[in-house]
Formats: C-alpha cells, sequence, structure tokens
C-alpha cells in the first residue's frame, strides 16, 4: 500500500528504505519507508498487532537475538546502514538504545544500574562515574527521590520510579536516539505525566520514537505520527496534521476512536 505523506520531515535521523520484515514466513511490515526526524519526537500508533514494536525493534537489530525473524531492505542512521553493517551489535544499541514496556530493571543497586552499561563504553573515574550517574538520574527526573539510596537495590522502587531508572540507564550511555515501547503502559497517570515531561525535554538533544496505544498521549508528546495497519505505513505526517486534518480516512478512524 503506498503511504500518505503530508509533510516531509525536516532532516532524517534514521531513514528506513523498503524495509520488509518476517517471522519466519508472515510477512510483518511490508514495504515501509519512512524518515524519522533529528532531534524530534516520532509517535506509531495503530491496532494491536499492526507492526509498531516490530519496526521498532529492527532500529537496533534486537530481532537478531531471535533466528527465525529477518529483516530486508536498509535502516540508515546518519547514512550507514544499519542492517548491513558489521559493526558489532552492542555499539549500535549503544547509539539506539530502549526502554521496554515493563520496567526492567537490573538485579543491583540503582547506582550500578546506570554504572553498568557506561562501563561497557567508557572508562571513567570515579568521580566521572559519580557525574555521569547523576546527570542520568537528574534528566530522568528521579535524582532527588533516589540521591539519598543510591546502593539500594532498584527492584525496590515503584513501578514508575524503575521505569524512570530505566530510561535514564538509556540515555547514560549517551545514545544518539531513544527507542521507547509503550513506556507508560505499566504507569499511574503521576508518573506518566512525569515520563511525557521527560520525554518533551530529551527531544532537545535525543532523536525519540515512542510506540504507544493512548492517543492523547501520542498528541502530546509527539512532533511526528506513523499510521500503520497490517504491516504496512499508512500515514505519516506532523502530528496536529495527523490528528486534525488526517488524509486517510483509515487514519481518521482510527484516531478518532471508530476502529481499533
Ligand atoms: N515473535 C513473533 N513470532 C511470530 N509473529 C510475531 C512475533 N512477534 C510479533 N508477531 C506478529 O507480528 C505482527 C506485528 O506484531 P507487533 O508486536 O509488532 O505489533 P504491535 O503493533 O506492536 O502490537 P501491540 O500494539 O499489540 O503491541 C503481529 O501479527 C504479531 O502477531
Amino acid at each position: 500500500m503506498p503511504t500518505t505523506r503530508t509533510a516531509e520531515p525536516p532532516r532524517a535521523k534514521i531513514a528506513v528504505r523498503d524495509l520488509n520484515f518476517y517471522y519466519g514466513r508472515f510477512h510483518a511490515l511490508k514495504n515501509i519507508n519512512l524518515d524519522i526526524p533529528h532531534n524530534k519526537v516520532t509517535a506509531f500508533i495503530g491496532p494491536s498487532g499492526c507492526g509498531k514494536s516490530t519496526l521498532l525493534r529492527t532500529f537496533n537489530r534486537m530481532f537478531e537475538l531471535y533466528p527465525e525473524q529477518r529483516a530486508e531492505g536498509q535502516i540508515l542512521l546518519d547514512g550507514q546502514d544499519l542492517l548491513s553493517s558489521r559493526d558489532d551489535v552492542a555499539l549500535i544499541r549503544a547509539k539506539v538504545g530502549m526502554v521496554f514496556q515493563k520496567p526492567t530493571p537490573f538485579p543491583m543497586s540503582i547506582y550500578d544500574n546506570i554504572a553498568f552499561g557506561v562501563k561497557l563504553f567508557e572508562n571513567l573515574s570515579a568521580a566521572d562515574m559519580d557525574e555521569r550517574v547523576e546527570w542520568a538520574l537528574r534528566k530522568a527526573a528521579l535524582w532527588t527521590e533516589v540521591k539519598d539510596k543510591l546502593t539500594q537495590s532498584g527492584a525496590s522502587l515503584s513501578g514508575g520510579q524503575q521505569q524512570r531508572l530505566c530510561i535514564a540507564r538509556g540515555i547514560a550511555v549517551l545514545p544518539e536516539v531513544l527507542l521507547l515501547d509503550e513506556p507508560c503502559s505499566a504507569l499511574d497517570p503521576i508518573s506518566t505525566a512525569k515520563i511525557e515531561e521527560l520525554i518533551a525535554e530529551l527531544k532537545n538533544e535525543y532523536t525519540v520514537v515512542i510506540v504507544t496505544h493512548n492517543m492523547q498521549q501520542a498528541a502530546r508528546v509527539s512532533d511526528w505520527t506513523a499510521y500503520m495497519y497490517l504491516g504496512d505505513l499508512v500515514e505519516f505526517g506532523a502530528t496536529e496534521q495527523m490528528f486534525f486534518k488526517p488524509q486517510r480516512r483509515e487514519t481518521e478512524d482510527y484516531i478518532t476512536g471508530r476502529f481499533g
């Protein structure tokens, strides 16, 4: 299905070209072409099973962990194809970080949850590491809540705090892109509001891509929106345009709740 585009985004951080994705013989993404704008928030929306998470996971080659999963086409990060790259996948994941739906703190202290990933890529002095940990926790709006208990287990935090810890862990390695797969679905409204504020702040420095089922959330946090259906990218455009003046009937039906 040809994608309807209401505007061309400014500069692409990630350019997806003729991307097809297969789970075994199941064709989950069909010829996707999409430019993810640099230092903006892009939301993927669409009914359950349309391929949002699948598309998000191709951006850091998460699928490689599963031998029956296969991607064809190109995913260009600043012009370099991630799919054919020979770079160690760990290096790609340092550039393209991911936060999952369910908070997944490592079974270690709050401090080490942040320091662990940083140590894989940088050799910081103890003082510099302290500074990096504080910086990441401040960015994730968690510092004041945890600064006196950094040695406690990450698992001792509330769900919303754990999710902010995972975001802090994600940004601590200084990625260029942050992928968020329904990051608020397990959170209460107050924690959700904090994460949304955080996303708004992060986009000044990072390219953020978020999968969400929550239309209000997509409208609030994103600059660009992609509507997907059954593995196709149906419509892509500036969020305001997508929500107030979608070009395709299918998009309008989904956004106004007549479908899905
Ligand atoms: N590991 C897998 N093996 C086989 N098929 C899969 C696998 N994961 C996903 N799929 C299929 O691929 C399609 C896209 O799934 P995906 O999880 O990307 O959808 P989604 O839009 O993120 O859905 P949701 O909103 O429910 O999370 C669905 O038909 C799903 O059943």
